[in-house]
Formats: structure tokens, C-alpha cells, sequence
């Protein structure tokens, strides 16, 4: 099992943002989060990273917490936020360098598993580049090859279909389904409903930072009695029920 989050509260101050949160994503699995603005994925996902403490409960990532191993821990997590985090004097091919160091991988190793990702995305031919001379797409896709490239054993993504062209996004999509087939755990935060009932095993539906809802689209739907209804129909359903607006 390689994230397992065991009934979590936690926030930023003492008063909680997160409410007895529980999941798991299996190897091989990918976790869709949902939720409305402010319902608490960013919050979830601090906790994972290790940049928020949770005041109750805990993280387990290979059956160990952060406090066990927390170099370990943090080098088992491809991250990828929602917007792209460049160091603007550094060229693409000094990210990509970055990166290996930090992750203590070989830089040769690191520049052969980048170079397949920066053909897919478009990037080859622009490694003397800086941030600089780059699209909010394209550093977007500096960000996935960066995360791409550490090879960890669980991907937090945070939204990452806004800065993507169409052309991306399906690329995008091929590779998770990639990672996934290779076993590795993943769980993306993202509003575009429609890309991850394409490629997610299950959702964590969350509001007001506690879990409204849980599992895959057909326990969904059988929870919410609501056969055949995408994810899109079902949020629409909750969100009337619950009387917020999406
Ligand atoms: N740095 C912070 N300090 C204090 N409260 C915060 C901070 N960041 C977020 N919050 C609060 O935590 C709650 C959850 O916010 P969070 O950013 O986790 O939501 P989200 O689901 O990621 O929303 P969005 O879809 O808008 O990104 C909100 O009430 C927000 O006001």
C-alpha cells in the first residue's frame, strides 16, 4: 500500500482546516481529488508533502512516516504544483540537473529518462532556454518532466490541466496511464471532471475539509443511486443537495 492518510486533522494554525480525513491510493493506482474552491485539497496535499503537520493522525508512504525516514519519504514523491515553481537563472537543462542532484539520481541516468518526456512535450532543442522564454504551458511541462524524471514511488499533482493545450493533456494522460501501469501511486487534484473520470480508479470527494464521498465512479454512483451519471452530473447533484454552488 503506498499512501495511506489514517484519520488526519490538521490546518494551518490550531484551528482545522482538515477533519478526520482517511484514504488510501494503491501502487498502481490513480486517486482523482475533488472538491469545490477551498474545500481543502491544497491543505490535503501539504500534509502529504510533509509541509504541514498534521495535529491528529497520520501519513503513511510505504508504510512509513515522514518522521521515520524523511529523506526517504520525501524522495518517494513526484510533486507537481499547480503553478510551475522555475528558478529563473537556470536553463531547462540546469533544472533538469537540479533536480537529479537533489533527488541524489545520476545526471546521465536523469538526461536519459528526460530526453523521451522533452520530445514528447516539445521541449528538446530548447535546453539553453530560461523560464524566461517559456509559455505558462511549457514550464508546466518543465515541471512534469522534472517529476517524471526522479522515478518516485507516489505523484501528488496538483491541477495540472490548466496550463496544458489539448495536445498536452492527452500526452499528459498517456504517461500517467504509463506510471500507473508500472505501479506507481498517484493522486491529482484537479476541476476538470471530465479528464479525470477518464483516468481515475477512484475519487476522494472532499468539502469543508472532511470527506463527503469516496470510491470508484460505479460506487459512486451506486451511492448516490444515480446509474450511469458521469462525475459532472453527480458533483452537479451533490452540489445542489448541499446547496453550494459549483
Ligand atoms: N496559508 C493559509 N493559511 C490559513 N488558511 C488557509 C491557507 N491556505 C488555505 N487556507 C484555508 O484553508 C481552506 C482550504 O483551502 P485549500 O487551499 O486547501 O482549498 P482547495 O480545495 O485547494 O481550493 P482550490 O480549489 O481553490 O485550490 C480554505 O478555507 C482556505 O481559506
Amino acid at each position: 500500500m503506498s499512501l495511506r492518510i489514517e484519520h488526519v486533522t490538521g490546518g494551518y494554525t490550531r484551528r482545522p482546516i482538515l477533519n478526520d480525513l482517511s484514504f488510501n491510493v494503491a501502487d498502481g493506482e490513480l486517486v482523482g481529488l475533488i472538491g469545490l474552491n477551498g474545500a481543502g485539497k491544497s491543505t490535503t496535499i501539504k500534509h502529504i508533502m510533509g509541509l504541514l503537520e498534521p495535529f491528529e493522525g497520520q501519513i503513511f508512504l510505504n508504510d512509513k512516516t515522514i518522521h521515520m525516514d524523511s529523506t526517504l519519504y520525501r524522495r518517494n514523491i513526484g510533486f507537481i504544483p499547480e503553478t510551475p515553481v522555475l528558478y529563473e537563472e537556470l536553463t531547462l537543462k540546469e533544472h533538469i540537473e537540479i533536480t537529479a542532484m537533489a533527488y541524489g539520481l545520476d545526471v546521465d541516468r536523469a538526461f536519459k529518462s528526460a530526453t523521451p518526456l522533452l520530445k514528447l512535450f516539445r521541449l528538446d532543442g530548447r535546453l539553453e532556454w530560461f523560464p524566461s522564454d517559456f509559455s505558462k504551458g511549457m514550464k508546466q511541462k518543465v515541471m512534469i518532466v522534472c517529476a517524471f524524471i526522479i522515478e518516485p514511488s507516489l505523484y501528488v499533482i496538483d491541477e495540472p490541466f490548466l496550463g496544458l493545450d489539448p495536445l498536452a493533456i492527452r500526452d499528459f494522460l498517456k504517461l500517467l496511464n504509463e506510471k500507473k501501469e508500472q505501479g506507481a501511486s498517484i493522486l491529482m487534484s484537479t476541476h476538470v471532471l471530465n479528464n479525470a473520470e477518464k483516468i481515475c480508479d477512484a475519487f476522494v470527494i472532499l468539502h469543508n475539509g472532511k470527506i463527503y464521498a469516496k470510491g470508484t465512479l460505479s460506487q459512486l454512483r451506486e451511492k448516490f443511486k444515480m446509474p450511469g451519471a458521469s462525475l459532472d452530473d453527480m458533483y452537479g447533484r451533490l452540489a445542489d443537495e448541499e446547496g453550494f454552488l459549483i
